[in-house]
C-alpha cells in the first residue's frame, strides 16, 4: 500500500526542509509540499524530523568470538530497527582452512529469515592464500565489496603485514575496500603475559595491556602499507587522539584513508573497567576505552572530516555466562559491547543538542557517508525520489533514560545504562513497510533482505580505482 508521510521536517546530510513524502512499492516516489493521494495511508510527522534509515557499517551479530557467540539476529536486528537503523553491514569471518565464500554462506544462513532490517556482509580474512585471493573478484561480483583484516588478536584472527599487503593489492584491482582493526597484536600479547605474570588479572588490565601507542603504531603501519600498494583503506573503531592524528596526516597527504569511531569511545572512559565485582568486564572492548581527554579529540576529528562515520561495533555478550568467562584472567573476557540500538539517540542527544555537530552532520556520519563508502548509495543513506523508503520519524522533544530492561537488544546489561536521552525514534519504515510504530517493533523477522553492495569506487569519490571498477562492471 502507498504511504504518505505528512508535515515532517526532512533532514538529509545537505538540507533541512519541510515537505511530504509519498512512498509506493518500497520507494520514495515524490517529495513536495501539500502532497495528497486518496489511496495512501497517511502518517503524520508534524513537529518531528524525518530522517533516512541509519546505516551501521560495523556490527558482529551471532558471531563466534572470544570463545563464545554474540547475541543473535532475532534480537539484535530488532534492536537496530527500534533505534532507527535500517541496514547493517555485519562482519562474516573466514574459518582458517576454508574459503571466504564459506564464511559468507554461514553468515547468510544465520541472517536469512531472522533479520528485521536489511543487511550486507564484509568478509573477515583470516587465512590468505592464492585461492583465497582469487575469490576476491567473485565476492565483489556477489555484492561483498569490503574485506576486513585484524592486526590484533594474536593466535586467533591476527594476520601478517604481508597478508594486509596482498589483500590490498587484490582488492584494489576490483574496486573493493579493505578495512583494518589497527592494534599491534604481538606487543599486546607480550603485555598481556606480563600483566598475568604479575597477578594483574582484573578487567582494568585489558586497557593496561593495550595502550594507545599499540593502536597508533598499527594505524601508521596500515596506512604505510596502503600507501605502498596505492589502495584505499578504512580504519575501524578509532579510539583516541593519536591514531586520529595519524589519519589526519595521511588525509592531508591526499591518501584515500577513511575511518570511523564508535559511540563508546565518545561517551565512556577507562574508569568503567575499574567497576567492582568484575563489572568492569562489561566494558572490555578492543581497542579499549580511553581517558576522557580523547573524547574531545574524537569530536574534533568528526568535525574536521578526519573520521567519516560512527559505527556501533555492536558485539554483544551477556555478563552472566559470557563476560564471566574471563573471571581470574582478563584475556579470556570476550571483547565487545553494545550500541546497535542507541547510536542515533546518543549522537542526537550528546552531539546535536550539545552543539558538537549539526543534525545534517549527524545524518552524514550515521547514514549518508556509510552508505556511500559501503556501496549502498543512492538507494540507501538519503531521502530522495527513487531511493528506498527507509525512513525514520524522530521526535526531538521526547526524553527517556537508557536501561537494558526496556531495550530490545537481548542483553542482561547495557554499556549506556542510565544515560539520559533527548529525542526518540517513533516510527521506522523499511522499504516502505512500517516496522516500528510509536517506538514499538511491529515488523516480522525476515523483513530484512541481503543487499548486493556496489564496489567502493563506484560509490565514493577520489579513489584511484574508480575508473577500473567502472570499466569492469
Ligand atoms: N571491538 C571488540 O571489542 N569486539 C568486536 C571485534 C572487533 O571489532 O575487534
Ligand atoms: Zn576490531
Ligand atoms: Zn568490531
Amino acid at each position: 500500500m502507498k504511504k504518505l508521510i505528512k508535515g515532517g521536517t526532512i533532514v538529509t546530510s545537505a538540507d533541512t526542509y519541510k515537505a511530504d513524502i509519498l512512498v509506493e512499492s518500497g520507494k520514495i516516489v515524490a517529495i513536495a509540499n501539500n502532497l495528497s493521494d486518496a489511496d495512501a495511508e497517511v502518517i503524520y510527522a508534524t513537529g518531528q524530523y524525518v530522517l533516512p534509515g541509519m546505516i551501521d557499517e560495523h556490527t558482529h551479530v551471532e558471531s563466534p568470538f572470544g570463545g563464545t557467540i554474540t547475541a543473535p539476529w532475532k534480537t539484535e536486528s530488532v534492536a537496530a530497527a527500534v533505534g532507527g537503523t535500517t541496514t547493517i553491514v555485519d562482519f562474516a569471518l573466514q574459518t582458517p582452512g576454508e574459503s571466504l565464500q564459506a564464511g559468507v554462506n554461514t553468515w547468510k544462513e544465520r541472517a536469512h529469515g531472522q533479520s528485521a532490517i536489511d543487511y550486507g556482509f564484509h568478509i573477515g580474512v583470516t587465512d590468505l592464500h592464492s585461492e583465497t585471493i582469487r575469490e576476491i573478484p567473485t565476492l565483489v561480483e556477489k555484492g561483498i565489496p569490503t574485506l576486513k583484516l585484524f592486526m590484533a588478536y594474536k593466535g586467533d584472527l591476527m594476520i601478517e603485514d604481508s597478508t594486509l599487503y596482498e589483500t590490498l593489492e587484490a582488492a584494489k584491482e576490483v574496486g573493493a575496500l579493505v578495512m583494518v582493526h589497527a592494534e599491534n597484536g604481538s606487543v599486546i600479547d607480550l603485555l598481556q603475559k606480563k600483566c598475568l605474570e604479575n597477578g594483574q588479572t582484573e578487567p582494568y588490565y585489558h586497557a593496561v595491556s593495550r595502550p594507545i601507542e599499540v593502536e597508533t603504531e598499527a594505524t601508521s603501519r596500515a596506512i604505510a602499507i596502503a600507501e605502498i600498494v596505492g589502495a584505499p583503506l578504512f580504519i575501524v573503531h578509532v579510539s583516541g587522539e593519536e591514531p586520529a592524528e595519524r589519519i589526519r596526516e595521511a588525509k592531508a597527504k591526499g591518501l584515500p584513508i577513511y575511518a570511523e569511531t564508535c559511540p563508546h569511545y565518545l561517551f565512556l572512559t577507562t574508569e568503567e573497567l575499574k567497576k567492582p565485582n568484575f563489572e568492569g568486564a562489561k566494558y572490555v572492548c578492543s581497542p579499549p576505552l580511553r581517558d576522557s581527554k580523547h573524547h574531545e579529540a574524537l569530536w574534533n576529528a568528526l568535525q574536521d572530516g578526519t573520521l567519516q562515520a560512527i559505527g556501533s561495533d555492536h558485539c554483544a555478550f551477556n555478563f552472566k555466562g559470557q563476560k564471566e568467562l574471563g573471571m581470574g584472567d582478563f584475556t579470556k573476557i570476550p571483547n565487545g559491547g553494545n550500541g546497535i540500538e542507541h547510536r542515533l539517540t546518543l549522537l542526537y542527544t550528546y552531539g546535536v543538542t550539545k552543539g558538537r555537530m549539526t543534525i545534517n552532520q549527524m545524518v552524514d556520519l550515521l547514514a549518508t557517508t556509510p552508505a556511500k563508502v559501503m556501496g549502498l548509495y543512492p538507494e540507501k543513506g538519503t531521502i530522495a525520489v527513487g531511493a528506498d523508503a527507509d525512513l525514520v520519524i524522530f521526535n526531538p522533544n521526547e526524553r527517556k533514560t537508557i536501561s537494558h530492561v526496556t531495550s530490545y537488544q537481548g542483553l542482561d546489561y547495557d554499556m549506556f545504562e542510565g544515560f539520559d536521552i533527548t529525542g526518540v525514534v517513533k516510527d521506522v519504515f523499511l522499504r516502505g513497510k512500517q516496522i516500528v510504530k510509536d517506538s514499538k517493533y511491529v515488523g516480522t523477522l525476515g523483513d530484512g533482505n541481503f543487499q548486493m553492495r556496489k564496489p567502493f569506487g563506484l560509490c565514493y569519490k577520489g579513489v584511484a580505482t574508480v575508473e577500473k571498477a567502472k570499466a569492469e562492471v
